[in-house]
């Protein structure tokens, strides 16, 4: 965020963590402030791109003596990204354990979507290693990682607007279709029978996410919300173990944000698929986490319950920026209080005074 655009967030007087965050939240890394620098690949891993990284030799995330490959559905083993001098995630390990519902937080430029893109694949780290369900994936490509139960959706919604909401789900269940070129140019009885098949599963799944109605019409005729639960559906129509959600509920009206995240805790208890969500809305991430991991400026500054977070002095200040030190402390803006959305509405300085 720009030197104008910081003043204009203190002017507003932020109410809670979530109007914080919503006004665009602190500045890119200050060794980018453009975010220009080296845009590109990031510096691949010197060792661990042909899957010959070491297990972790330490337990570095959850309980004592556990393994938090074998724990986890998903983990992300100290992963550092560099795109050039930048370094844009430094050192971070993550878990995804499994039935859980996990989000990535983190003010602009901290390094949320890069490290996102080295779960799913897109980006190679240039440090670290990935594990699903124990396996280490840090070398499989994004689509091969898709098909192993690690489905995403994309901040700009990339549908086939002249597909109808059935055909998107239908494509994107081609890689778990087993009819080959041939029988699908003669049309055998085996390949007609798993079109049904993908047919009927592509509208249980549009019903499943709320839009079974929609199943003749083009995606791009849709609603912004039902664009994005039709981007769900296919996600799941890959068979997910884990289902990564970037923006989830952006263009949402306040009903549909409300209503998501009774979907979200429904995929997780039926379907026992695991979800991660990246997300600028803080009253969402508040009420649908059940850890919250925080990045800024590429480091990993808190982990936690959305209680720990919203009473974390290092969260505050990453998102409000700091006002200035005393005796050598960094102080919160004026404001930080508030913006924790603590029920006192105080909150207490790393003096021991009241902001
Ligand atoms: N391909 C790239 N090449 C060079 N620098 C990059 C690249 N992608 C991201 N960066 C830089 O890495 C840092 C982290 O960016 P990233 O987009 O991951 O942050 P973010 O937390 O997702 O931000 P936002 O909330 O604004 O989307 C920024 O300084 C950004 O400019």
């Amino acid at each position: 965020m720009s030197e104008s655009s910081r003043g204009s967030a203190e002017k507003t007087a932020p109410e809670t963590l979530a109007d914080v965050t919503q006004l665009g939240g602190t500045p890119n890394s200050p060794d980018d402030p453009s975010g220009a620098a080296g845009y590109g690949r990031p510096d691949s891993a010197q060792s661990g791109i042909d899957g010959s990284l070491q297990r972790p030799s330490g337990l570095a995330a959850g309980a004592p003596g556990v393994d938090p490959v074998e724990a986890n559905v998903l983990y992300a083993d100290r992963i550092t990204i560099r795109f050039g001098g930048l370094t844009a995630v430094d050192n971070v390990s993550f878990a995804i354990p499994p039935r859980s519902v996990v989000s990535l937080i983190g003010p602009n430029g901290a390094g949320k979507t890069t490290f996102f893109n080295v779960l799913t694949g897109l980006y190679e780290a240039t440090e670290g290693a990935v594990y699903l369900d124990g396996r280490d994936i840090t070398a499989v490509k994004p689509h091969k990682r898709a098909a192993m139960g690690l489905a995403r959706t994309f901040q700009n919604i990339r549908l086939f607007g002249l597909m109808t909401a059935e055909e998107n789900v239908m494509v994107a269940m081609h890689s778990h279709l087993k009819a080959g070129v041939m029988s699908t140019i003669i049309r055998t009885p085996g390949q007609r029978r798993e079109e049904r098949e993908a047919r009927e599963t592509a509208r249980e799944l549009l019903d499943y996410v709320g839009i079974g109605k929609t199943v003749g019409e083009l995606a791009r005729n849709l609603s912004y919300g039902d664009q994005r639960r039709l981007e769900i559906a296919r996600a799941m129509a890959l068979k997910p173990k884990v289902l990564l959600l970037d923006e989830p509920t952006a263009g949402m009206n306040p009903q549909e944000s409300a209503n998501f995240n009774d979907f979200v805790y429904r995929v997780r208890d039926e379907k026992g698929i695991s979800v991660l969500l990246i997300e600028h809305d803080m009253s969402v991430i508040m009420k649908i986490s059940e850890r919250i991991t925080v990045l800024d400026r590429g480091a990993m500054i808190a982990e936690g319950t959305p209680d720990d977070i919203r009473n974390n002095q290092q969260v505050i200040e990453a998102y409000l920026g700091k006002t200035g030190t005393r005796e050598g402390k960094r102080l919160p803006k004026p404001g930080a209080a508030a913006a924790l959305g603590t029920e006192t509405g105080t909150t207490t300085t790393t003096d021991g005074e009241q902001a």
